[in-house]
């Protein structure tokens, strides 16, 4: 090793999430033994500094920095060598200056943000007695040429010296390595440029260090080692003589400079020091030779590089492929006149090919959400750019309000809508859930909105959007009006919305259908055409509507319960093992077997029945894809505990009063707990019974003890939080993926629990032996009807299941004024479990039961109204 090589500093790599896959998955893990070993590892190997990086989305960063340096600080053959604080946020860098005792360095701070900020970071690092590396990066981006390197290194210098007096040997340049051997011509001489700099920055600024990120160097060549070594080693050996005293290198792995065979030598040699045009195509050509044992050869994995840069946007958009796109973009901006254009030009090109192959069925949702998480990175990169042009930034198809109205947490569908329609070039503002109306109706006034769009799960979300169309009817707006969500319909936008406001209405059914709508709405020509197509389309609905005579007569509520539904109670209940209430936590591993998957497709809208839908000829390899994520998503939510699972579930003895269920407190039956009100069907029924849910329990005067019960389950304790993460990363496809999952565990533990509960707890099915699939199918005694569902439609009966089992302490899942559950992967309900308990649709009923159910709730008429209003006839 030369006299150069010795004075050099290694930098271990591997105790970064970003770059180790490896140590990424023991921390998200918490198996900080085994990380502790990786960084032991790489001191033995050589290591003088180590580098630590915690930035994953999946992971609270400063928490998992702090843990991991106090860990460090009580091993001495570890924390012998000095510290590397590694993080893009400076949250996470302060947190790691306060664990760390002997010297560390800061990695990294620059003048990206401008120079207070880089002035006061440096401040504060000086505080702590660390060293720093500062990135050749400044408010016009990072620098890529000598002459850039060179300027923001001096004027970075200058500014640390003079102004904060830090010391200059405690300063460490990092003037970018980027990848050379691209096939892009610019790229070429990068690897030049960072050498050439490094002397003169060496030669300027005196007593610093220079240091890089080496692994960039040799990008293109990933999955092949020996080439990727052989860089690694040519690029140093003439680095380090410019004066490159450190890199964050892999210690392990460096290929000796003169072991390196002479014809790979002298062809990396030419591509580092760009010593001719066809240096790349001559080490492609050479490279295969030199794969490790038949690992895949990275020349074919990349063959689309070779293609022009629009099309690699193109192709890295199509494909959801974000490894390049900083790149790419950085690319096509260079080439492009203004950064917009690059915008406007071949990212929205690219876009359109998505949003043609997705319209022409050839692409599926999760492809497309995939495809705007690359967008999303490109336009990230090219945003400071953009600003600095003071530019009006990108011409949009128009910019549309999102919201979940107020009283309301689902918001699975309006993010796919919002996804979707930003890759169509529309502005989105995404209020997030439970937007009261004004704030709604402010943010469209102070953002000059071109459209608002309403969504909404449950059914009293129906009523605040109609409130909402009020307000928008009183306050004289006119923007044009999107209705979606679950409960929504065309018939009761037509009959309940649209008529109260004048101007454009407009259901949107799906995601894929709302960029059509908000097309022809946003464009002045085909808008008033469109508009009165709206308006007349809903005269029909209404009309119909109206015509429609009730497919079955009406009859008395007295009537009804002389023909209520008489269970065979010749069989005595089952007294429960276990009365009251009980907790319950379990695990998500347990909880993954439970789940029921075709749900999950349908939220994506890939129809099909699970596993049949994995190899199904239209969208078999999507759903495989879907599911695959989805599997990892649930494997990183289950190592990292970042979603939790808590439930509640109360068996209590009952009696049947009319339609009502009495809950008592104990056997005794005499202390009453709860009154569960329940409604009956009302219309004709010559051949079956008039069902209500209260028939299923023995009636007071029966003498027969019966039992009923309650429950509530979440598993969304933390999606809130991990989502956002996923967002505040611009992947969103990841931020729906982690709901959809929720969503899925918390299904599962409602199967699980009704599965324990009728074999264990209540034990009347102590024998039951099904499958997952089996369970699906609800092949099993008893049923567990939800409050909101058909049987039981009226959502303020949840309220009772919340104090009968004193949910929210339990559990911490509350209700929301309009009776949602949050967080918003849960289910509750109750148990049912005579053998002939089924599930049946209250449908329509009339002004008889209304004033009766009104008396039972002791509510006036006019709350009975509102919330049965789904039950009654309009
Ligand atoms: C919506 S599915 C959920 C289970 C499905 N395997 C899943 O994972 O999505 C079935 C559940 O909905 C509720 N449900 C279905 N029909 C109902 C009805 N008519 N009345 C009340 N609840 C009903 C019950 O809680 C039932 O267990």
């Amino acid at each position: 090793m030369s006299a150069e090589f010795s004075s050099f500093i290694n930098i271990g790599e591997r105790t970064n999430v970003t770059g180790s896959a490896m140590f990424k998955r023991l921390i998200l893990e918490g198996d900080y033994e085994t990380a502790l070993d990786v960084a032991r590892q790489q001191v033995e190997n050589g290591a003088q500094i180590i580098d630590i990086n915690m930035d994953e989305a999946m992971l609270d960063s400063v928490q998992a920095m702090q843990t991991f340096l106090n860990l460090i600080a009580s091993e001495p053959d570890i924390s012998r060598v000095p510290i590397m604080i590694d993080s893009s946020k400076w949250e996470v860098i302060e947190a790691g200056l306060k664990c760390v005792q002997g010297k560390s360095i800061v990695n990294s701070i620059s003048l990206k943000e401008g120079e207070a900020s880089f002035l006061r970071q440096a401040r504060l690092i000086k505080r702590y007695g660390a060293a720093t590396v500062v990135m050749a990066f400044d408010e016009k981006g990072q620098a890529d040429t000598k002459a850039r390197k060179i300027e923001i290194c001096q004027r970075s210098y200058k500014l640390l010296t003079e102004e904060v007096d830090f010391a200059p040997e405690d300063i460490i340049f990092d003037p970018n390595i980027f990848a050379v051997a691209t096939g892009i011509e610019e790229h070429d001489n990068y690897a030049v440029d960072f050498i050439e700099a490094t002397r003169v920055i060496r030669e300027t600024c005196p007593h610093v260090h220079v240091s890089g990120g080496l692994s960039n160097i040799s990008f293109s060549f990933r999955g092949n080692n020996p080439v990727r070594e052989a860089m690694h080693s040519v690029f140093l050996y003439h680095a380090i003589r410019a004066g490159l005293d450190m890199a964050i290198v892999n210690a392990g792995q460096l290929e000796v400079y003169d072991e390196i065979p002479l014809e790979l030598r002298e062809a990396v040699e030419d591509v580092i020091l760009n010593r001719h045009s066809g240096a790349t195509d001559k080490l492609l050509e050479l490279a295969p030779k030199y794969q490790g044992d038949g690992k895949a050869v990275v020349k074919e994995d990349l063959a689309w590089r070779e293609l022009p840069v629009n099309k690699r946007l193109e192709h890295a958009l199509v494909k959801g492929i974000t490894d390049f796109i900083e790149e790419d973009t950085e690319a096509a901006r260079a080439a492009a006149d203004k950064p917009l254009h690059v915008i406007e030009g071949p990212l929205m090109d690219g876009m359109n090919v998505v949003g043609d192959l997705f319209g022409e069925g050839k692409m599926f949702l999760p492809q497309v959400v995939k495809s705007a998480r690359v967008m999303k990175k490109a336009v990230a990169y090219l945003q400071p750019y953009i600003e600095a042009e003071k530019s009006e930034g990108t011409k949009s198809n128009g910019k549309i309000l999102l919201a979940t109205v107020k009283g309301d947490v689902h918001d699975i569908g309006k993010n796919i809508v919002g996804v979707v329609l930003q890759c169509n070039n529309f502005e989105v503002i995404d209020m997030g859930v439970m937007v009261p109306c004004a704030a709604i109706l402010q943010k469209a006034k102070e953002e000059d909105v071109d459209m608002i769009g309403l969504s909404g799960l449950i059914t009293p979300s129906l009523d605040e959007m109609v409130h909402v169309a009020k307000e928008m009817q009183r306050l004289e707006y006119d923007l044009p009006l999107l209705i979606g969500g679950a409960t929504t319909s065309k018939a009761h936008t037509a009959v309940k919305i649209e008529q109260n406001y004048h101007a454009p209405v407009a259901y949107v059914p799906n995601a894929s259908r709302a960029v059509g709508v908000c097309q022809k709405l946003l464009n002045t020509e085909s808008r008033a055409i469109y508009a009165k197509e709206l308006s007349k389309e809903y005269d029909i609905v209404r009309e119909q509507h109206a015509r429609k005579k009730p497919r079955s007569k009406a009859i008395p509520l007295q009537q009804a319960r002389d023909n209520a539904f008489e269970p065979d109670f010749t069989v005595l209940p089952t007294t429960p093992n276990k009365l009251g209430v009980t907790p319950v936590s379990v695990d998500l591993e347990v909880l993954r077997h439970y789940i029921d998957w075709t749900p999950f497709f349908l939220t994506w809208s890939l129809a099909g029945k699970y596993p049949r839908i994995l190899t199904d000829e239209v969208v078999g390899e999507q759903a495989r894809s879907l599911f695959d994520d989805a599997n990892t998503m649930l494997d990183n939510v289950i190592a990292d505990g970042s979603l939790t699972a808590k439930g509640v579930f109360g068996l209590f003895p009952a009696n049947r009063q009319e339609d009502d269920v009495v809950i008592y407190t104990d056997e005794s039956r005499t202390e009453v707990l709860g009154v569960a009100h329940h409604l009956r069907q009302q219309t004709h029924k010559p051949k079956g019974a008039n069902y209500c849910l209260s028939d299923f329990v023995a009636a007071t005067g029966s003498g027969i003890k019966d039992y009923v019960g309650a429950f509530a389950v979440t598993a969304g304790i933390g999606e809130d939080e991990l989502a956002k993460k996923f967002e505040a990363d611009g992947d969103d496809y990841n931020a729906i993926m982690v709901k959809a999952v929720a969503d899925r565990l918390a299904e599962a533990f409602a199967e699980y629990l009704h599965e324990q509960v009728r074999k264990h707890y209540w034990g009347y099915a102590a024998d039951e032996a099904l499958d997952n699939d089996a369970l699906i199918r609800e092949k099993y005694q008893g049923i567990r009807p939800a409050p909101g569902y058909a049987a039981c439609p009226e959502h303020t009966e949840k309220q009772l299941i919340w104090d009968l089992l004193d949910a929210e302490q339990h559990t911490s899942m509350k209700l929301t004024e309009s009776y949602a559950m949050w967080p918003g992967a849960a289910v509750s309900g109750w148990y049912f479990a005579h053998p002939d308990a089924r599930y049946f649709a209250v449908a329509k009923i009339q002004s008889d039961q209304v004033e009766d159910y009104a008396r039972r709730k002791s509510w006036d008429m006019e709350t009975a109204v509102r919330w049965l209003a789904p039950n009654l006839n309009d």
